[in-house]
């Protein structure tokens, strides 16, 4: 009686582990059949996505490592979310991405994330460890990086005391790199989008790396531009031929860094324009400093007094070129890293900057008289009110063949 006992308690044990270890591996099966269904539906190409199983996070393990998204660990708010510090049991720090729950663009800022981040890889680049589908909970993990955006260091009084020459210009380079990986390097060519200061991360050295795919587009090889009904992106940082025709290409983001460049040196926010009309725009008070030859008066005075004026007058002269308005004027990725690693790379002069403000453009020729650049804009504007930026042209046109890629 005792042997029976024993064989049907055995047995009882065994098909109950069977069963756990059975439903364990179901659950597992089904996590790892939810992911894929869910990446494969994200993307129409042939994308390998075998690692995606390691970027899969339960809920419940972000909530531990967040406090419960406690306010306390907010590190930000952005247009699709907030940003939450957290720490893995292992003692490792992330950031989580918590994308609204009701919003649409999240589900399609998280397939942007996911599909592109997964397969890019660069210095320059932040890095995303993973996501989490939970019902509503959409949610991106990414590498936790110390000293957060650099909108916080330029913007913030208190943060641009730490940021000297040296991080300004390390900072300048490092996008220049990341984008040039992004645009001609990688295995997709990709177009960002939302090129802007908050999207630029610090790590502890102070090296950038560029985040938020959200908007991001893979572009072909053989695309040069291609168009879009719906414009979103960023003022002050998007290009006139993005925002006013919804065209974008690589060219839209080197005009971004343009921006980015100019706000960098200058320690200055470009407001862009509300409804077409330039607000107080930092690119044109540039533009016309660099006119008068004055550009080094608008160096962020924080920077103190111990700089290379030369290297800094170069980085300004490469951000005026970036922001030119005609976007086949601008410099690609490839000649704006090169323009700023080579003193030999000769600078053309820089022509208009998207959105050039009529008023500066007054001032300047009722000043400057001698400014033919200036006068030909001025005279376009008092012939065209309605303001078509885009069909402006400029004499003194530069060489094409200095600006074209390698
Ligand atoms: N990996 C990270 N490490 C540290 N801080 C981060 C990280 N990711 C984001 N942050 C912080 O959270 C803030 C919000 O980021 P998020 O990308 O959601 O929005 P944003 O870039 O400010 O705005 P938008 O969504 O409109 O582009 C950032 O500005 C940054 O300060």
């Amino acid at each position: 009686m005792k042997t029976v006992l024993a064989v049907v308690l055995s047995l009882t044990v065994a098909i109950g582990l069977v069963s756990v270890i059975y439903l364990c591996s179901q659950k597992k099966e089904k996590k790892i059949r939810k992911t894929h269904i869910f990446l494969r539906d994200l993307q129409d190409d042939e994308t390998d996505f075998t690692s995606a199983e390691s970027k899969w996070f339960e809920l419940s393990t972000l909530r531990d490592a967040t406090d419960n998204f406690s306010n306390q660990n907010k590190l930000g708010q952005g247009g699709f979310g907030s940003v939450y510090k957290g720490t893995l049991k292992d003692g490792q720090d992330i950031a989580v991405k918590r994308l609204s729950a009701t919003s649409g663009q999240g589900l399609q800022e998280l397939r942007n994330e996911v599909i592109f981040v997964a397969k890019l890889q660069h210095r320059n680049l932040v890095r995303l460890l993973g996501c989490c589908l939970d019902n509503n909970e959409k949610l991106l993990v990414y590498e936790y990086l110390p000293n957060s955006s650099l909108d916080k260091f330029l913007f913030d009084d208190n943060g641009s005391q730490q940021l000297d020459w040296s991080s300004r210009y390390k900072i300048i380079e490092g996008i220049a790199r990341g984008l040039l990986y992004l645009h001609e390097d990688s295995r997709l060519r990709i177009i960002h989008r939302d090129l802007k200061a908050s999207n630029i991360l610090l790590d502890e050295n102070m090296n950038p790396k560029i985040s938020d795919f959200g908007l991001a587009k893979h572009f072909g090889l053989n695309e040069t531009q291609a168009n879009t009904t719906r414009i979103a992106g960023t003022h002050g940082y998007m290009a006139p031929e993005y925002l006013m025709r919804g065209e974008f290409s690589p060219k839209s983001d080197v005009f971004s860094y343009g921006v980015l460049v100019l706000e960098i040196v200058t320690g200055q926010k470009n407001r862009g324009v509300v409804g077409y009309q330039p607000a107080s725009d930092l690119v044109n008070n540039v533009y016309k400093h660099w006119n008068e030859g004055k550009a080094l008066e608008l160096k962020d005075k924080r920077i103190g007094e111990e700089f290379p004026a030369e290297q800094v007058l170069r980085c300004i002269h490469i951000g005026l070129l970036c922001v030119q308005e005609d976007p086949t004027k601008r410099p690609c990725m490839a000649l704006a890293v090169n323009m700023l690693s080579s003193y030999s790379t000769s600078l053309p002069p820089p022509l208009i900057p998207g959105f050039f403000s009529k008023s500066s453009c007054i001032m300047e020729s009722d000043e400057h008289s001698g400014n033919a650049d200036i006068q030909l804009v001025e005279r376009r504007y008092r012939n065209d009110s309605s303001m078509q930026l885009a069909n402006l042209t400029c004499i003194n046109e530069i060489s094409m063949s200095d600006m074209e890629p390698r």
